[in-house]
């Protein structure tokens, strides 16, 4: 079974939404991290033994602002952690599943990532994280 590591929503904004979800959540956003090779800053909050992580976009040709730009902000991805991500890889490969990149790549919070393509997983997109400690 694979655990939520974290539910990535787009904003447009941290300086707004981090207020906004601090208020919602009842708990302070903890960390903040600019991830340039994915040209984006984050925003972390711990919710039970999961997270929230806002994703700001921080150029026009960002992934996220041209998510915000078709469909608005939203809920953009769910991460699942993974204990092996070469060896999930290879396995959801052989299953059919389309990787959107071939190598893990940097992520926040000192990981490892991988995406699936949204078309293969019900719309959904799906990242896999495991942590490179
Ligand atoms: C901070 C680092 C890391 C972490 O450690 O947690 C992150 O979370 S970074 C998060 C941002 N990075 C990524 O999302 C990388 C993976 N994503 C991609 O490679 C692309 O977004 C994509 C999924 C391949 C889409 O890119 P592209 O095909 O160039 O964009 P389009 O705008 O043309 O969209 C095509 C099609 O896909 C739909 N789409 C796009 N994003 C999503 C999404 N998040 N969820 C569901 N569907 C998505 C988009 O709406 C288009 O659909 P149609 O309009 O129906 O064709
Ligand atoms: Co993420």
């Amino acid at each position: 079974m694979m655990k939520v590591e974290h539910i990535g929503i787009a904003v447009k904004d941290l300086a707004v939404s981090i207020p906004l979800f601090e208020t919602l959540l009842q708990s302070p956003c903890y960390k903040t991290e600019q991830v340039d090779s994915e040209k984006v800053n984050t925003a972390f909050f711990r919710q039970g033994d999961t997270k929230i992580e806002l994703v700001q976009g921080l150029t026009s040709d960002s992934v996220i602002n041209r998510y915000i730009e078709k469909r608005g902000e939203g809920m953009h991805h769910i991460a699942f952690e993974v204990a092996d991500i070469h060896a999930e890889m290879r396995r959801l490969t052989a299953a059919g599943f389309t990787l959107l990149n071939s190598e893990p790549k940097e992520g926040a919070d000192d990981k490892l990532v991988c995406f699936l393509h949204p078309k293969d997983t019900n719309g959904v997109l799906i990242e896999l994280c495991m942590s490179r400690e």
